[in-house]
């Protein structure tokens, strides 16, 4: 097995004195999906906003690469390899496509060449000169996704991809993860509503509940185990 490119160690967080996230301990490979599930209010954005360091762990450890993440103040973790695309997906809209697609390489001296991520989504492309506002919920979700990669990250935190979308949208979403994964060894770690759709793309899934994980699996055991799926995942 390859070295982790992310570990949690006994992860405590939320947003006031009562936490939200209990004792959460998971790794990340490069070049690996890893899918966070659980019912609404498990804790599973809760999680991708203390690890993208929006909220600040109370215990526990976070290494990237073996490099503690909690030192890092939030700004720079880009810097690091590690991308935030939140619920929501926090597109400008008063910015063009290529606007909000220069923001995420911003940092990055030379500016990387937006064209990558034009061959990824075609469809962006045509639309480089359309503000934010002028596009359809999958134009938005591929524009945030487009933009964290032109960060060039290691580690892709991905909530809610499938927010809104249509299936044929939400596929073709996946069908690019898995596509990137392949081809880069991007690692993402996936939080997703649609469980079908993430595990049919992720390697491993966890499952969160009141802030604990409560399984771990591959993520052909967790489709393929019956007892498992109505126990965790209630299909
Ligand atoms: N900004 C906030 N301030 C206080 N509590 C919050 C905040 N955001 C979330 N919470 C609480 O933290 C808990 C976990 O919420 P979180 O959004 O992480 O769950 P989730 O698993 O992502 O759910 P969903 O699938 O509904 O997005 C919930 O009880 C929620 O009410």
């Amino acid at each position: 097995m390859s070295r982790a490119l992310l570990e949690v160690d006994g992860l405590t967080a939320g947003y006031g004195a009562a936490p939200v996230l209990h004792d959460v301990s998971l790794t990340v490979e490069p070049g690996q999906i890893v899918a966070v599930l659980g019912a609404n209010g498990a804790g599973k954005s809760t999680l991708l906003r203390t690890l993208s360091g929006l909220l600040p762990a109370q215990k526990g450890q976070i290494t990237l690469d073996g490099q503690d993440l909690r030192k890092i103040k939030v700004e720079h973790l880009v810097r690091h390899g590690v991308a935030h695309v939140p619920e929501g997906r926090g597109v400008v809209t008063e910015l063009t496509v290529e606007e909000n697609l220069r923001l995420g390489g911003l940092w990055r001296k030379p500016q990387p060449s937006l064209e990558p991520i034009y061959e990824l989504f075609p469809r962006l492309a045509e639309r480089r000169r359309h503000e934010g506002h002028q596009l359809s919920g999958g134009e938005r979700q591929m524009l945030a996704i487009g933009r964290a990669l032109a960060a060039q990250p290691r580690l892709l935190l991905l909530d809610e991809p499938s927010l809104g979308l249509a299936p044929r949208v939400t596929a073709q979403i996946m069908a690019l993860l898995r596509d990137l994964r392949d081809r880069t060894g991007l690692a993402v770690l996936l939080v997703e509503q649609n469980v079908r759709s993430a595990l049919s793309i992720a390697d491993q899934g966890v499952v969160l509940s009141l802030g604990r994980i409560v399984t771990r699996h591959d993520a052909a055991t967790l489709v393929d185990d019956a007892e498992l799926r109505h126990a965790y995942l209630g299909f």
